[in-house]
């Protein structure tokens, strides 16, 4: 089957409503080929628009006269061209591989809305580079599923439309129709894995089983098969299991251990946290067992994992953000309040608070900011009586920081959108409705 062929057999996989086509093109043989690919392909399908857009990651020296070359090959097609410029900051214990592939990934997703496809020019020997790397880190089936043939990316869609084809496929196509790429030098040092794999395992293979790239790449494929399983099995138990914004532990341990361990990882996928590894997963389940709740708390890159009565949460790092400055709030110009702790505050039409005389401020505080006479409000208990109407609101203990408390003047009027103050009460629907978001 030619390249062209199979190109449009994995076009096939794009819905309907896709009607732009955006290649990320960076010059080298992979994506010079899906250059001229989906321009061929474009011209037999008019009803598709196309884009190249290249990322400047301006790491090497050659980057600009990369840039150059993109820009040159995409005018050479007529496909209109467009440059993204990074500026890449490390931070400490950061691979510069990886924050790069990251901001590359962040770039190319603001081109991608609804009924827009990225195209990447990935092959069969990046296929098999990923699950070998895969195996090396001890992944699990996910990790060895390595490159789905398309996903969902951004607003649409990510399709790699050359992956069932080889390199060498593809540099056969490339110096018979004669296109001209950029190697890029650092591709060619044993120091990276990958290259490692590429130069020195997959030669050795291939030479021996010539078919190795093509029967590999079944066994990935039969790996995305069993992933696409464990994913249903998981949303199943996911119905049952889930309660409020987390997992009942009751219904978690009334599973078996390996479906607990496939819907924890397939909850976190959900939640866009990264799988947690192997000794985390151990580490939860461990911790789920425990007699008390304030025993978990799992850090995270996104955040933690807390459990409280009986379920466990995901917390977003912003909701772990307590501290805030008091705002005054343009009631009047303004229906919606971002705060600095990461929730947000709005108000619309028909709801039981009073509003505010066109001559009241409307200010915002927060638990810690209360005086002595924000609590007369709550007569002789006070501070307790608001800390017990917070306990029984059933709001999550760490978002009790962060609640917004409305004051007219200087007078307290509701508790984010769990209480009103009685004297602010007005009849059903005739005023405002307040509603606190705590992740914004
Ligand atoms: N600088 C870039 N600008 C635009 N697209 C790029 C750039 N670099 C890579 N790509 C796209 O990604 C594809 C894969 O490139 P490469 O194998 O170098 O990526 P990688 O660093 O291994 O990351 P990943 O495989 O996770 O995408 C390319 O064929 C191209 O479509």
């Amino acid at each position: 089957m030619s390249l062209l062929s199979r190109f449009s057999q994995a076009m096939e996989l794009l819905p309907s409503a896709t009607t732009r086509l955006v290649i990320a093109y960076s010059g080298g043989l992979d994506s010079r080929v899906l250059l001229q690919l989906s321009k061929e392909y474009v011209v037999k399908h008019p009803r598709f628009t196309l884009q190249a857009i290249h990322v400047h990651h301006g790491l090497q020296e050659s980057a600009d006269a990369w840039l150059e070359h993109c820009q040159q090959q995409a005018e050479l097609l007529a496909i209109p061209f467009v440059a993204e410029k990074l500026e890449i900051a490390l931070k400490s214990r950061q691979s510069l591989e990886a924050v790069a592939r990251e901001q590359r990934y962040a770039a190319l997703a603001k081109y991608i809305g609804a009924g827009s496809c990225l195209l990447t020019g990935h092959h069969a020997d990046d296929q098999f580079e990923t699950f070998m790397l895969a195996l090396k880190r001890g992944s699990g089936l996910q990790g060895l599923a390595a490159m789905p043939q398309s996903r969902v990316f951004s607003q649409g869609i990510l399709l790699r439309p050359l992956l069932q084809s080889t390199r060498a496929e593809l540099e056969a196509f490339a110096k018979q129709v004669k296109l001209s790429w950029i190697d890029d030098p650092s591709n060619l040092s044993l120091d990276f894995d990958r290259n490692f794999l590429r130069h020195q395992i997959l030669p050795e293979l291939t030479q021996r089983w010539p078919q190795w790239l093509t029967t590999s790449q079944r066994s990935v494929q039969l790996l995305q098969e069993a992933v696409s399983l464990h994913d249903e099995l998981a949303e199943l138990d996911y119905r049952q299991v889930a309660r409020q914004q987390g997992l009942s532990l009751r219904e978690l341990q009334g599973l078996s251990l390996v479906r607990q361990k496939n819907l924890i990882r397939y909850w976190f996928a959900q939640q866009a946290w990264a799988y947690p590894s192997h000794a985390q997963l151990q580490q939860i389940l461990q911790q789920s067992q425990a007699k008390s709740d304030a025993k978990v708390a799992m850090a995270f890159p996104e955040g933690e994992l807390r459990r409280y009565k009986e379920v466990l949460y995901l917390v977003d790092r912003r909701a772990l953000q307590c501290s805030c400055q008091e705002v005054v709030w343009l009631w009047q110009t303004q229906n919606c309040l971002h705060l600095a702790n990461g929730s947000r505050l709005s108000w619309q039409k028909g709801g039981n608070l009073l509003p505010p005389s066109p001559t009241q401020q409307v200010r915002v505080k927060f638990r810690d900011q209360l005086e002595q006479k924000d609590f007369a409000a709550f007569g002789r208990l006070g501070r307790r009586s608001i800390k017990k109407l917070l306990q029984e609101s059933e709001l999550e203990p760490w978002h009790r920081a962060r609640i917004p408390f409305v004051f007219y003047d200087d007078t307290l009027v509701a508790i984010g959108d769990y209480y009103v103050q009685r004297e602010f009460h007005c009849a059903e629907q005739q005023g405002l409705s307040l509603v606190w978001s705590p992740i914004g």
